[in-house]
């Protein structure tokens, strides 16, 4: 595996808060990551080292064969040209931008792409955004959703080698996150690396190749969204109706479960009423990844204001939300890049 992005025990602290505490992580090339952890875990801190906007306290990090604390510094020994020709091969979407309120879509674009190489058509990234119809009005004017939009844009507007994207779709109507979502997909088709981070399992589900749970500063998991957190191989609850009563039971063999039911109970079409097998879904399991990490009554370890609080954990961890079958067998945008 070609590696994008490789960190070695990546630490950084604001005065006694450690923001991330020995993080190792590899990305290849190509490789859609998601990055996922409470607010607070330190996600957006390891980013901007990534991307050259911070500097690390210790630990070893290479992003696209470079140092971004060395090359992204234009007055260091690496000077101004290594610095334009790595931020050529990167684009940036961050947690959210401004200072283009008076431009249009259209300029905003236009504008950006000039500091590029190579940079994809204006016309065609406004229509891969879907903001057609806002492109010759005033930023201004767009709604939350739409800005959002043009931050995506603006990220992927010089053709990027490697795409960071921060919380992308914070404020997308369901329908703009699915068209984000084939986005991101054509993206990748065309071999470029994302890391995400998003807040949205399924989002996280949908995108990544692999992803990496993060709490206080630390790497809890690695793995493919299917297998995180041991989830493929973990037990089933089966449940269906009978006498006109819930019923249900917890298996690690749910094939042989539901064939006994199936005998059982099946009526002349089949059919055992209200059967369903469910498997935890990744928001379960990331959620008792986290679980150690809340505290109650106050926010998770290392974490500003709005953390998950623990009532939030029990209304929803164990629940059967993910892979729940019926009657079946389970299975800073780089407008705000200073070049
Ligand atoms: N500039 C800063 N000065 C001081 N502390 C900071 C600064 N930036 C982040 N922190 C602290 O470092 C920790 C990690 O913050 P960070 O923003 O990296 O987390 P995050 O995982 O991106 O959170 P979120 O999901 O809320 O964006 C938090 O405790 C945060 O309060």
């Amino acid at each position: 595996m070609t590696k994008a992005i490789v960190i070695e025990g990546l630490s950084k602290r604001y005065g006694d808060k450690r923001a991330v505490d020995g993080l190792d992580l590899v990305i290849g090339e190509g490789e859609c990551f998601a990055l996922l952890g409470p607010n607070g875990a330190g996600k957006t801190t390891t980013v901007e080292i990534l991307e050259g906007f911070r500097q690390r306290d210790a630990g070893d990090v290479r992003v696209l064969g470079e140092d971004p604390g060395v090359v992204s510094n234009p007055r260091g020994r690496r000077g101004r040209a290594s610095r334009a020709e790595w931020l050529d091969r990167i684009g940036i979407v961050l947690q959210g931008s401004g200072g283009l309120d008076l431009l249009t879509p259209r300029e905003a674009l236009s504008s950006t792409a000039l500091a590029y190489s190579r940079p994809r058509p204006v016309e065609e990234v406004i229509a891969a955004v879907g903001l057609e119809e806002k492109a010759d009005q005033r930023i201004a004017g767009l709604s939350g959703g739409q800005r959002r939009r043009l931050d995506v844009a603006l990220g992927i507007i010089g053709r990027p080698e490697l795409l960071f994207l921060d919380e992308p779709t914070t404020g997308f109507d369901p329908k703009a996150r699915r068209d984000f979502w084939g986005l991101i997909a054509s993206l990748r088709h065309d071999g470029t690396t994302i890391l995400l981070t998003t807040h949205y399992l399924d989002e996280a589900e949908h995108l990544a190749d692999r992803v990496g749970v993060v709490a206080a500063g630390r790497l809890l998991a690695l793995d493919t969204p299917e297998n995180l957190g041991g989830r493929a191989g973990q037990d089933a609850t089966v449940t269906w109706e009978e006498g006109g009563r819930r019923h249900s039971f917890v298996t690690a063999r749910p094939t042989r479960a539901v064939a006994d039911l199936t005998a059982r109970l099946a009526t002349a079409d089949g059919e055992v009423p209200e059967l369903t097998v469910t498997r935890p879904s990744l928001e379960d399991t990331y959620l008792s990844l986290i679980a150690p990490h809340v505290v109650v009554g106050d926010d998770v370890e290392g974490v500003k204001g709005e953390g998950m609080q623990r009532d939030d954990l029990q209304v929803t961890a164990g629940r059967p939300s993910g892979g729940s079958t019926r009657h079946t067998e389970p299975g800073r945008a780089t407008n705000g890049v200073t070049r």
